[in-house]
């Protein structure tokens, strides 16, 4: 799977699937507005908590923990490829000449959270301050993370967006990488999972394709109970037809909260 991996593009991919209308906060059906309404309900109904919170496969992408930062003091971003690594460092150093501009996301989510839009500055702020490590990942690895990233106490939160099925060649590699990073979890935190239903391929560039396991809710759910995790939401989102912009076959998405055991 790696090798399906070299030419990913972040520009290219960020344009793909975080720009209009994936990315269109004027429309409710919108699929980036649903996935930042469940992750800033999951982080802030009360029960998630603790120091750190990790984020596995991060890609190029910010939007996964814009909710998170407000509740964690520290915050460790992770992907398997330097150039995105690259792209995160270049944002969280406001270096600017960034992929996308994530205004209108930090903009959403203050809006979510009550707080004005302009103060979406303030967010920017508080997640430059928290995130404290942007590391190599390996999610087939039974540690994903080099020995001492982490304390050996563990991350009290976890989340992981669109990484274990476009990573894993099938179910079982899947369901084994979901192990890996359970592993990561101190007994009693927090799974925030976002993926695909019904998705065989994605493009990471031009004529970059790259396979996916296509998954269905029973599997995650499945999956999720066979590496010691207690489901405590799923919610799923349907693409409309015109979200089906040819970047993928992706015919659904889920949202997962669960716990650790
Ligand atoms: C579809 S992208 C998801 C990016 C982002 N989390 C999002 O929500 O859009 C999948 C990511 O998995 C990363 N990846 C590839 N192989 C991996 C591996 N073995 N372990 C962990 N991550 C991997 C890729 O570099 C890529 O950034
Ligand atoms: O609509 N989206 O917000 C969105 C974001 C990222 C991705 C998808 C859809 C579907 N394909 C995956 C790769 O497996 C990546």
């Amino acid at each position: 799977m790696a090798a399906c991996y070299h030419g990913f593009d972040p520009a290219a991919y960020l344009q793909y699937n975080y720009t209009a209308p994936r990315a269109d906060f004027k429309r409710q059906d919108s699929i980036v507005p649903w996935k930042l309404g469940c992750l800033h309900r999951a982080f802030t109904e009360g029960d998630v908590s603790g120091e750190l919170l990790v984020d596995i496969g991060s890609g190029p992408t910010l939007y996964q923990v814009l909710s998170g930062c407000e509740v964690f003091n520290r915050v460790i971003l992770t992907d398997f490829l330097e150039v995105n690594r690259q792209e995160l460092r270049r944002w969280l150093r406001d270096e600017g000449d960034c992929g996308l501009d994530w205004t209108p996301y930090l903009q959403h989510v203050c809006k979510l959270e009550g707080r004005q839009p302009s103060v979406w500055t303030e967010k920017a702020a508080r997640l430059r301050a928290v995130v404290s490590d942007i590391l190599p990942v390996d999610v087939h690895h039974p540690q994903p993370l080099a020995p001492g990233a982490l304390s050996s106490v563990g991350a009290d939160c976890l989340v992981s967006c669109f990484c274990l099925e476009s990573v894993s060649p099938d179910l079982a590699a899947f369901t084994r990488a979901l192990g890996h990073i359970q592993g990561l979890l101190r007994p009693g935190g927090h799974l925030l999972l976002i993926g695909a239903l019904g998705e065989s391929y994605y493009f990471g560039g031009p004529g970059v394709k790259i396979p996916v396991v296509p998954l269905n809710e029973a599997e995650v759910c499945a999956s999720l109970k066979e590496t010691g995790f207690t489901l405590i939401r799923l919610e799923v989102y349907t693409l409309p037809q015109d979200m089906r912009v040819g970047v993928d076959d992706v015919s659904g998405v889920f949202f997962v909260k669960a716990k650790k055991e």
